[in-house]
Formats: C-alpha cells, sequence, structure tokens
C-alpha cells in the first residue's frame, strides 16, 4: 500500500494538532493543525496540513475517525537528547556539589563507581536512571557506565528494554587514580572494551550502541589512547569522554601529556578527535582547539549545571557556534545535580547571561535555540541526526507530547496562548507532569 512518501509500511497512528521543531535553518518552525502519520517502522510516514484529512486518509489508508486530536494547549516535541550523562552517578545525584572536578572525583566519584562491581546494584541504580530520564522527555541519552563490563552490559539491556535510544560506554581509566579497587591495568581495559563492544553489538539492540570511552586524558596512558582510537576505527564507533572542563584538570594534563599542543591535540594525536565524538564541556578552550573539533567534526556537550556546580567554568557556546562546532546539551548527572533536560536548557541560558552581565556586548542565546540545541543540535552532536532530532519524514518518531496546562501540573494558563508561548512555558517551567507521552520510534514508552 503506497503512501505519500511512498514508503511501503502501514501507518499505524495519526496525529492531528500542533507540531513544534527545528531545522538547521529554523531555530523553531510551528506547525498548527498537522497531521503527522506514522508507519508501523516507527518512522514518520507523512506531514500534511490537517485540511487535507480526507485525502491523505484515503491515500494512506487510515480511517480519519481513529486520529488522535491534540487539545488547543498541547503540542507534539521531538524528543530531547541528552548527550552527556553519567548513569552510574544516578545514586547520588543531588548530593555532594562542594568540590571542584579532582578532589569531587577521587572523594565522591571514584568511591561510587566502584560499587558496580556488584550487579544487583547496579539494575538497581540503571532501571531508576533510564525510567527517570524516559519520564523527563530524554529520547537518547549517551551514557557513561563504569569501568565494570558485565554492568555496562545491563545498562544497555536495561536501556533497550524500555524503549530508550542510547548510546552505552564502558569507562576506561588504566592510570593509578589512588582510590583502592577501582582501576584497570592498559591490557584489561583494552580487552574489556573489546568484549564490551562485541557482546553489546551481539544483542542487535536496534537503537542501544557502544561508545568507547575513555574516561579523559588525565585517567589513561599514551597506549590506552592509542588503543581506543585504533578500536573505535576498526568498529566504526562513537567515541565520548571530557575536555577542558576545569582549570586544575588543564594544568594536570599539560603535565602529564608535555609533548601536546594543547588538550585537544592529546586526543587528536590518538585518533580519537572524529566526526562521531563528542567531548562534554570544553569550557575553556581556545579558539585554535575549536578549529580543531570543526575540521575533525567532533561535538561538545555543553554541562551548564555541572559547570556551575562544580565551580568548573561558563562555556560560551555563542563562541562555539560561530565556530561551527558541532554542540548538544548535557546534563552530566551527578556533576550535574539534575536529570532533567529542560533544566539543561535552562540552565543553558542561565549561562549565556552570566556571559552578558559579564560582557554587555555578549550576545545571548535565546529560547528557540537552546530548544534547538537540545534537539536537533543533540542529534547532530551525536550524529544522529539521519535518524532522530526533528520531525522530517523518513526519521523515526522519538517525540515527546506535551500538554501545558496538564492537570496537577507546575504551569497556570489564563488565557489561550500561540504555540510559541506554551513552548516557552513549558521550558522555562515545565516538568515532567506536562510530558504526558513518550515515544521512540514509534513505540510509546511512557507511560511505562
Ligand atoms: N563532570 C565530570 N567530569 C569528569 N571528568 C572525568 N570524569 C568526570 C566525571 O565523572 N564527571
Ligand atoms: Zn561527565
Amino acid at each position: 500500500m503506497e503512501t505519500p512518501d511512498n514508503s511501503t509500511a502501514a501507518v499505524k497512528f495519526v496525529f492531528r494538532g500542533t507540531l513544534v521543531h527545528s531545522t538547521p535553518e529554523e531555530a523553531l518552525q510551528i506547525r498548527e493543525d498537522a497531521l503527522l502519520g506514522v508507519d508501523a517502522d516507527g518512522k514518520i510516514a507523512f506531514i500534511e496540513d490537517g485540511k487535507k484529512l480526507q485525502d491523505i486518509s484515503k491515500s494512506s489508508g487510515f480511517n480519519p475517525s481513529a486520529i488522535t486530536q491534540l487539545g488547543q494547549q498541547e503540542f507534539l516535541m521531538p524528543g530531547m537528547i541528552d548527550t552527556h550523562i553519567h548513569a552510574s552517578q544516578y545514586s547520588y545525584a543531588g548530593t555532594a556539589l562542594d568540590m571542584p572536578l579532582l578532589q569531587w572525583l577521587n572523594t565522591y566519584t571514584f568511591p561510587v563507581e566502584s560499587r558496580f562491581k556488584d550487579l544487583e546494584f547496579a539494575k538497581q541504580v540503571y532501571t531508576q536512571v533510564v525510567k527517570r530520564t524516559l519520564r523527563n522527555g530524554t529520547t537518547t541519552a549517551c551514557y557513561f557506565a563504569t569501568i565494570h563490563t558485565d554492568a555496562s552490559l545491563q545498562l544497555g539491556r536495561i536501556a533497550h528494554d524500555f524503549g530508550q535510544r542510547a548510546l552505552v560506554g564502558k569507562v576506561c581509566m588504566d592510570r593509578d587514580n589512588g582510590v583502592t579497587d577501582y582501576s584497570e591495568t592498559s591490557q584489561e581495559s583494552q580487552d574489556e572494551t573489546n568484549r564490551f563492544i562485541k557482546e553489546l553489538l551481539n544483542q542487535k539492540y536496534p537503537r542501544v550502541k557502544p561508545v568507547v570511552t575513555p574516561r579523559f586524558a588525565p585517567s589513561c596512558t599514551e597506549p590506552l589512547l592509542a588503543q581506543l582510537g585504533e578500536i573505535a576505527k576498526n568498529n566504526n564507533l562513537h567515541i565520548q569522554s571530557h575536555i577542558s572542563e576545569n582549570l586544575e584538570e588543564i594544568t594536570l594534563v599539560k603535565g602529564l601529556f608535555p609533548q601536546s599542543e594543547s588538550y585537544t591535540d592529546v586526543y587528536h594525536r590518538f585518533n580519537l578527535l572524529t566526526n562521531k565524538t563528542v567531548m562534554a564541556h570544553g569550557c575553556h578552550l581556545s579558539d585554535e582547539e575549536l578549529v580543531l573539533f570543526r575540521e575533525t567534526g567532533a561535538a561538545l556537550s555543553h554541562c551548564p549545571n555541572s559547570n556551575f556546580s562544580l565551580c568548573s567554568g561558563v562555556l560560551n557556546v555563542r563562541n562555539v557556534l560561530n565556530h561551527n562546532v558541532k554542540l548538544g546539551l548535557g546534563t552530566d548527572v551527578a556533576g550535574g545535580y539534575s536529570s532533567s533536560m529542560l533544566d539543561a536548557v535552562r540552565r543553558t541560558l542561565d549561562a549565556s547571561k552570566v556571559l552578558k552581565i559579564q560582557d554587555p556586548e555578549h550576545k545571548t542565546l535565546s529560547f528557540e535555540e537552546v530548544f534547538r540545541l537540545a534537539t536537533l543540535g543533540g542529534s547532530q552532536a551525536l550524529s544522529l541526526d539521519d535518524r532522530t532530532g526533528n520531525f522530517e519524514v523518513g526519521k523515526d518518531f522519538d517525540a515527546l507530547r506535551v500538554n501545558v496546562a496538564a492537570p496537577g501540573g507546575p504551569i497556570d494558563l489564563i488565557q489561550k496562548e500561540k504555540p510559541q508561548i506554551l513552548l516557552e512555558k513549558f521550558l522555562n517551567l515545565g516538568d515532567d507532569r506536562n510530558i504526558v507521552e513518550v515515544f521512540v520510534a514509534g513505540r510509546k514508552v511512557v507511560p511505562f
């Protein structure tokens, strides 16, 4: 049975109402009284004007009375994309924010991550964080797990079972960090990374894939960095790490890698900067380093809650965008205390305004631009924009059904509002109570 875009799969369901999303050209594009059809493969089959309902229902073979009519204060938006989140740190999210990065890692993070040797503990935490982020509207997450391969494989299974699109990384860190029973030798790290990749790919999860994950340069020896670059290249895999988050960290990297021209050059020398690389933070990158990101196609994950909470710095997102470097948003749980991408949106706007307070010439980000970063920007940063990030025929239907006036929700509406007002109120005031349904690849994953 043919449909307007000549796809073969039957139309499974149709929404009628307001769509809000972004395109590379338009930060915010609104379509009122639109018809959006999803086919049996979970892909967007058509996006048409509501007035064409009769014609479309004939050509696409669905019953016009079977459509779902969105309410006046509802809209569909693309699912949000968390480009950087430590699933393993969710157990202490909201606490332990009283010291800067390097001390924070040794005092809180490494001891907690060492607990993931216990598979039961891992299953509990990973189930909580996958369910919580899905409820918060995160349809795609790029996860750090821990060094433990089996626990990291569990995270992949849980994300798959609950239907979240995910990149999952077994963390690699072979340099001695002084924390007892939380380290691995270079050989173990390489062998376990290969095992992790092989076993996760063998599961053939359609939307959960491995990502090569050197923790950050200070945790890894040069042989390991070189090996991980090789593994990523040979398997055509994503790469994630941290870069230039904190001034003490940058000084540490200079001492550990004296022959590198910059922090970015350390990763570049080991083939870890590719168009499938996403590096968290980048608060203190030089313009020359941003040029290297642009040339290699590597992306940044902006994690403002974490950057404020750990007093790391304030990323100049406008400067990153002006350098045409791909950029998404990340919660960076638990350096960032919130698992909500709405919080990441708000903190991104705050960070942009802090820069303007410090320099009145600074051009702040608009809420429309930040909305794009939380959706399409994130999909571009993860090189997944061929299948998610906005509403285009042929892409997966990864979407949130938002009711701004949800009963018992956090938003009061006095009058009928235009869609862009509804969206702005949701972004600034909303929470999971407004996210009434979440879809990933056409499957309703929330309510569970
Ligand atoms: N915020 C943050 N930065 C890091 N750099 C290396 N590891 C980490 C981590 O777990 N969190
Ligand atoms: Zn991080």
